[in-house]
């Protein structure tokens, strides 16, 4: 199985609104509620894909009830949620239907306790042999330690597990001189961890801080890739219009299955940038048009090399 790691797990709200402007009451015309945290997205992905799909983190009170709840009908997916004694939290998505625009709105989530924090670490050991590989997603809420992510890289490296890191701020930081084997920053995460926002420096100076493979996400401009085997770009044929929401925790999603379905590189980002796309179809996070996503893959366009070995 694959296992996904989401310490902030959280139960994503949808919000449709004709026209959003500040200072102003809106009429909700759709409201929508899935299980979510960026781990959470890439299992639900993974699981349509067709790989078994282990979740863990941490849940708790009635929205944590309500992330396991509909967690358990998605096929293909292992709850291994540890429990918290605080309340998962909520995610607002507020879609603009005029400009297309969404406005995402994060709680900070539940406090974890030290005694969680070491339950969580025993299960995460626990889970180890049986994975294929993990993804570790997301912010971290408060009471874990900024360097968390860098620890669980340690010990899924020495189970030789390969990891996929995709953070933002200290975390990612501190996550990179734990070596991750990927890591899947976005044109702003990139900028914050390098301070340059020339995508092709930035990719480049990200894997030279610790990661061995860098897969920058660039939105409509599709995905950069710097690897020891090569460096890519793939590019979408045409601009998808939807929520975004998402997305690149569908990239992650369709690299990870590819690292663990052996696919050389160019085919991996093909599916990722086929299914990030496609996942901007979808009118909710962590969900793709299945539709979009197959025509899709015979249209990404993918060049760069292979390095000299
Ligand atoms: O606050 P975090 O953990 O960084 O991100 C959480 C989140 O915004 O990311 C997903 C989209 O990638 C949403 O489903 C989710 O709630």
């Amino acid at each position: 199985m694959i296992l996904t790691v989401t310490l902030n797990t959280a139960l994503d709200i949808t919000y449709r609104v004709r026209s959003l402007r500040p200072h102003a009451t809106h009429r909700v015309s759709e409201v929508t509620e899935r299980p979510g945290g960026k781990g959470v997205n890439v299992a639900r992905v993974l699981a349509a894909l067709g790989h078994p799909v282990t979740v863990t983190g941490f849940a708790g009170g009635g929205t944590g009830r309500a992330v396991r709840d509909a967690l358990g009908a998605v096929p293909g997916v292992v709850d291994a949620l540890v429990p918290t004694g605080g309340t998962t939290r909520r995610t607002v998505a507020v879609v603009d239907e005029r400009s297309g625009d969404t406005t995402q709105l994060n709680e900070p989530g539940p406090t974890i306790a030290p005694a969680e924090w070491a339950a969580f670490l025993a299960a995460f050991e626990d889970l180890l042999p049986a994975a294929a590989a993990v993804a570790l997603c997301g912010s971290l809420p408060p009471g874990v330690p900024v360097g968390a992510y860098a620890g669980l890289i340690r010990t899924a490296r020495a189970a030789g597990v390969p990891v996929l890191l995709d953070t933002s701020g200290e975390p990612l930081r501190r996550g990179l001189a734990a070596r991750p084997d990927l890591i899947k920053p976005n044109a702003e995460e990139l900028a914050e961890l390098t301070g340059s926002h020339e995508p092709t420096r930035a990719t480049q100076d990200a894997r030279r801080r610790g990661a061995h493979a860098v897969v920058a996400s660039l939105g409509a401009q599709g995905l950069l890739a710097v690897t020891p085997e090569g460096h890519w770009r793939a590019t979408p044929p045409a601009r998808v219009h939807g929520n975004p929401t998402g997305a690149g925790d569908s990239v992650a999603a369709g690299l990870l299955s590819g690292l663990v379905e052996q696919l050389p590189w160019p085919a991996r980002l093909t599916r990722a940038t086929a299914l990030a796309a496609a996942t901007v179809g979808a009118p909710v996070a962590g969900e793709f048009d299945r539709a979009v996503y197959e025509e899709l893959l015979a249209r990404v366009a993918v060049s760069g090399e292979v390095s000299a070995a």
